[in-house]
C-alpha cells in the first residue's frame, strides 16, 4: 500500500521557487493500478520520482509498505529502489550491447548472476512471448518487444511497486494495448501495485484509480463521497484533499481529455 500525506515539493531555481506539489494526499492499496494524469508541468513526474525514492518531498510523508520514504537515509533509499521498486520508462532504457536476457538481469549485475536468476529471466521472457528473442540485442527488437524486455527487467526483482513513466508513449496504440494487457496480467498475478504517469487516458480501466494533478494539486473528483466495493475508503488521517477517485468519475472524463498536454 502507498500512503501519501500532505506532500509538498518546492524547487529553487535561482531567485525563484517553483512549487511543483502543493499538499497532495492519496492512498493506493496493494495490488491496484493507479494512473497519474494532468497537463504538462502539473507535477506528475515529480510525484512519480518521489514514490520511487529518486527524490524527497519538501514536507509531508510517503509511506510504502509502512516505511516513510521521506525520512530514509540515502543508503536506505538506494536499497529500497534496488530491491522493492521496478521502473518502466518511455524510451525503454535498455543497454544496447547486451542481449535481451542480459538486459533483464542488469539489476543483479553488481551482485552477481547465478543460474537460477538466469532461469528466472528466461522464464519471464517466455511469459512475455519473447522466448525466441532472448539473445537478440535491443536494435534487433521492435519497440513493443523492447518494452517487454524492460518489463521483464522491472519484474525480475519481484517488486512491491512498479512505476511507469509514459511506458507506451513511443508505441503505436495496438502495441500499447498489448503492453497494458501484459502489465495487468502480470501485476495481478503477483499483487504488485502499479503507478503510471500518462497523457493518454485510453488505457485507463473503470477499476483503476485516477490521480489527476493540476498545478501541483490533486483535482477533487465529483463522486468522492460514494466509494464502493473494491475501491479504497478514505483514510482518517489524510486531509480533505485525499482523493479516492470513484471509477465512474474517471470513466466519464476519459473521452474529453484523451491525449491532453
Ligand atoms: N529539478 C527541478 N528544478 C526546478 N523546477 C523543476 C524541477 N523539476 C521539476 N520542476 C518544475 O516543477 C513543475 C512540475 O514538473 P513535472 O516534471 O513534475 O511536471 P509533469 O507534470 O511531469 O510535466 P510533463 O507532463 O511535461 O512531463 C514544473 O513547473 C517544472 O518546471
Amino acid at each position: 500500500m502507498i500512503e501519501v500525506n500532505d506532500v509538498t515539493k518546492s524547487f529553487r531555481s535561482g531567485e525563484q521557487t517553483v512549487e511543483a506539489l502543493r499538499g497532495v494526499s492519496f492512498v493506493v492499496p496493494q495490488g491496484r493500478f493507479a494512473f497519474i494524469v494532468g497537463p504538462s508541468g502539473s507535477g506528475k513526474s515529480t510525484l512519480l520520482y518521489m514514490l520511487g525514492a529518486l527524490d524527497r518531498p519538501t514536507t509531508g510523508t510517503i509511506r510504502v509498505e509502512g516505511r516513510n520514504l521521506a525520512t530514509m537515509t540515502e543508503r536506505e533509499c538506494n536499497r529500497y529502489r534496488r530491491d522493492r521498486i521496478g521502473f518502466i520508462f518511455q524510451s525503454f532504457n535498455l543497454i544496447s550491447n547486451l542481449s535481451a536476457v542480459e538486459n533483464v538481469l542488469t539489476p543483479y549485475l553488481p551482485r552477481g548472476i547465478n543460474e537460477s536468476l538466469r532461469t528466472k529471466a528466461v522464464e519471464l521472457l517466455n511469459r512475455l512471448n519473447l522466448g525466441h528473442r532472448i539473445n537478440h540485442r535491443p536494435y534487433q527488437l521492435s519497440g513493443g518487444e523492447q518494452q517487454r524486455v524492460a518489463i521483464a527487467r522491472a519484474l525480475i526483482k519481484d517488486p512491491v511497486l512498479l512505476l511507469g513513466d509514459e511506458p507506451t508513449g513511443e508505441l503505436d496504440s495496438k502495441t500499447g494495448d498489448e503492453i497494458y494487457s501484459i502489465l495487468r496480467a502480470l501485476t495481478a498475478e503477483r499483487g504488485t501495485t502499479m503507478v503510471i504517469v500518462t497523457h493518454d487516458r485510453r488505457f485507463i480501466q473503470p477499476e483503476d484509480l485516477v490521480l489527476e494533478i493540476r498545478d501541483g494539486r490533486l483535482v477533487d473528483a465529483p463522486c468522492l463521497s460514494a466509494p464502493h466495493d473494491g475501491l479504497p475508503l478514505p483514510v482518517d488521517s489524510l486531509s480533505q484533499s485525499a482523493v479516492q477517485v470513484d471509477a465512474a468519475a474517471s470513466v466519464e472524463t476519459t473521452p474529453s481529455v484523451a491525449n491532453e498536454g
